[in-house]
């Protein structure tokens, strides 16, 4: 499965602006690299203007949502639609949408652990709906959104409901950039699957955002790495027969003793 990521620079409360530079990222990557995936970042729409959210975000995910979906059924691609700003019974959620090929949506999250850093817990409402699996392409898959890659406990959960890659899709800050590797390698090679994550760039407020989206093979392996600081798209072909290869080479998942972790 090829994969291109949109290392975006949003701009803060444009959610038109940020509409507009998605189309046109999707098509231009349609047609430079023929993926199957297409991987946006965090909070697409509206950026990290949270005090804006009442004029900027969706409603119900709309119009993002059909945008994806149109996008998705044009190309016969799949696409991880990062997060958007979206208000909904409840108050503002960062909520991920996940469109398969034929534009029909098989996935949407609502982040559950806000980032106190980015003042988040004023602003927006946390999940309340357990994270689960979905498929694209017969490929079982999960996703979370920035912070909660410092949760192992959930990423372990997908990787037990056979999740063959984890989507991180974030606005990361680059004063914890080593973090962010890290945390992600660490993910990538405890779960023994896939990781794939998109970060933005640029800065807002005085934050500036990490870059450095990556593709991580089930052993740790990097196969690609955004820059820190540019636009662009980061691309890698996932092979999956890894995952269970690599379960065989290093069997962790058959000497786990869950009884004793509780
Ligand atoms: N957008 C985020 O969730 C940022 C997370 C972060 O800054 C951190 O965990 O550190």
């Amino acid at each position: 499965m090829k994969y291109a990521i949109y290392q975006m620079e949003v701009v803060p409360a444009d959610p038109e602006e940020n509409r507009r530079l998605v189309k046109e990222w999707a098509e231009e990557a349609v047609k430079q690299e023929q993926p199957d995936t297409l991987v946006l970042p965090e909070m697409w729409n509206t950026g990290y203007a949270l005090d804006k959210l009442e004029e900027t975000a969706d409603r119900n995910e709309e119009p993002s949502g059909s945008l994806l979906s149109e996008l998705a059924k044009q190309h016969q691609v799949n696409i991880i639609g990062g997060s958007i700003g979206n208000k909904k019974e409840g108050g503002f959620y960062n909520t991920s949408l996940v469109f398969n090929r034929k534009g029909e949506r098989v996935y949407q999250y609502d982040k559950i652990h806000l980032v106190p850093m980015l003042d988040e817990p004023e602003f927006l409402a946390g999940g309340r709906e357990k994270a689960s699996t979905f498929e694209l392409d017969g490929i079982k898959m999960g996703l979370i959104i920035c912070y909660d890659l410092r949760f192992p406990e959930l990423a372990r959960k997908l990787a037990l409901m056979d999740a063959q890659v984890l989507h991180i899709v974030a606005e990361w800050p680059s004063a914890r950039t080593d973090h962010w590797k890290y945390l992600q390698l660490a993910r990538a090679i405890e779960n023994q699957f896939f990781v794939v994550s998109s970060n933005v760039v640029g800065s807002h407020k005085g934050t500036d955002f990490a870059g450095n989206s990556m593709i991580i093979d089930p052993w740790g392996k990097e196969l690609a790495v955004g820059s820190d600081s540019l636009t662009e798209t980061v691309t890698a072909v996932l092979d999956f027969s890894a995952v269970e290869k690599i379960r065989k080479d290093v069997p962790v998942f058959d000497s786990r003793v869950p009884e004793m972790y509780d």
